[in-house]
């Protein structure tokens, strides 16, 4: 732990632990922070409510992480490649993806699952870890084409005891590929504590076998997370390979709408925390304290931010139905006969088209 230290900007009481990047987080800087927040707690709130109304299907939740996933996207540059998973659309809606398209995903219609084109971010990763050499291949492609762009890859906990974290890790540092392996450590893989996953301590410590420098931020800390991805970035661009950086978070909700948390965590200890460690809260109360709070602004933003969500749930509501092809017709170029099969008796069962 102690050659892992935990990096801050701020505290739980929005208070400066270093000023190094004090100038520059000025206060449009900061309301930037605040709104992308605030926009994917409302989407998330959203999400969860809509299932829980069978509206739409399984829904991943993701409040505890807002911190991590808006510092990290924004540190990105307009044609770096996002590699995110089930539980990252925070994350991609902060760097630019459709939101009408993100809840065509949740309604399963194909327009939803198709990789982004406004953005280079990649449809979410659903298997366990294995977009981690994806993400190193298209790193290593941007160097081939000789630019400076890089990619990021979006993983939990859990995924750094898959076989294809140790592979994207292991040949991203020997070709010192311009790749940030963003690590979210929630504590736990579904209901999994992370203790019975793994025996180190930490999952920082883990890129001292690639050779690379591992950084443990305070995934709470939307400023931290911010600068250590920023500094990670720079590092790949000028050349110096990966990085894996591990942001600790909590997931205060469940692991999807399909799981129920309090057969293996303490709800009032997880209430507790939700309200000791927010980090909404904790920079609504660094706004606070420099004077960049104004709740006139907060509720004119939420008012945008909620009339922006009510558009696309009408328009994901007035979509076709979802085509059962539709799953088997994106999976090879050309359909195994397998697949045919499957798809074919799908068919006969009363399939949808
Ligand atoms: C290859 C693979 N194995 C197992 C699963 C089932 N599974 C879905 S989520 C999950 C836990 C992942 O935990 P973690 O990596 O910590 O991510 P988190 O859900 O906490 O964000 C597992 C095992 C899967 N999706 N893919
Ligand atoms: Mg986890």
């Amino acid at each position: 732990m102690e050659n892992y230290p935990l990096y801050q900007i701020i505290d739980e009481n929005g208070e400066w632990v270093n000023k190094s990047y004090e100038k520059e987080l000025n206060e449009e800087k900061v309301k930037e922070f605040y709104y992308h927040m605030l926009r994917i707690r409302t989407y998330d709130q959203k999400g969860v409510a809509l299932q829980r109304q069978g509206r739409i299907g399984t829904y991943v939740p993701f409040p505890g992480h807002e911190g991590a996933q808006v510092g990290s996207a924004l540190a990105l540059s307009e044609n770096d490649w996002m590699f995110p998973t089930y539980r990252d659309h925070g994350a991609s809606l902060t760097f630019g993806a459709d939101l009408d398209r993100m809840f065509l995903h949740w309604n399963g219609r194909i327009e939803g699952c198709l990789p982004s084109r406004e953005k280079r971010i990649m449809p979410a990763s659903i298997p366990i870890a294995t977009h981690l050499p994806h993400a190193t291949g298209a790193a290593i492609a941007e160097v081939y084409k000789g630019t400076d762009n890089a990619a990021i890859a979006y993983f939990g906990d859990g995924a750094t005891s898959e076989g294809d974290f140790h592979e994207g890790l292991n040949i991203a540092s020997v070709f010192k590929a311009p790749v940030v392996f963003f690590n979210q450590n929630n504590g736990y893989a579904i209901s999994l504590p992370i203790e019975k996953q793994m025996n180190s301590e930490t999952i920082a410590q883990k890129a001292v076998a690639y050779g690379i420098p591992g950084v443990r931020v305070d995934g709470m800390d939307v400023f931290a997370v911010h600068y250590a991805v920023k500094e990670a970035l720079e590092r790949a661009r000028k050349g110096e390979g990966p990085t894996l950086i591990e942001a600790v978070v909590i997931r205060f909700g469940a692991h999807t709408t399909a799981d129920d948390p309090s057969k293996y965590r303490d709800q009032e200890e997880i209430n507790r925390q939700k309200e000791a460690k927010d980090p909404l809260l904790r920079l609504k109360k660094h706004m606070q304290f420099r004077g960049f709070w104004s709740e006139e602004w907060v509720e004119n933003i939420q008012s945008d931010i909620r009339t922006e969500i009510e558009s696309a749930v009408v328009k994901m509501e007035s979509a076709p139905t979802a085509n059962t092809d539709d799953m088997f017709d994106h999976v090879f170029s050309e359909p195994t006969w397998t697949i045919s099969r499957q798809k074919e008796q799908l068919g006969l069962m009363g399939g949808n088209r």
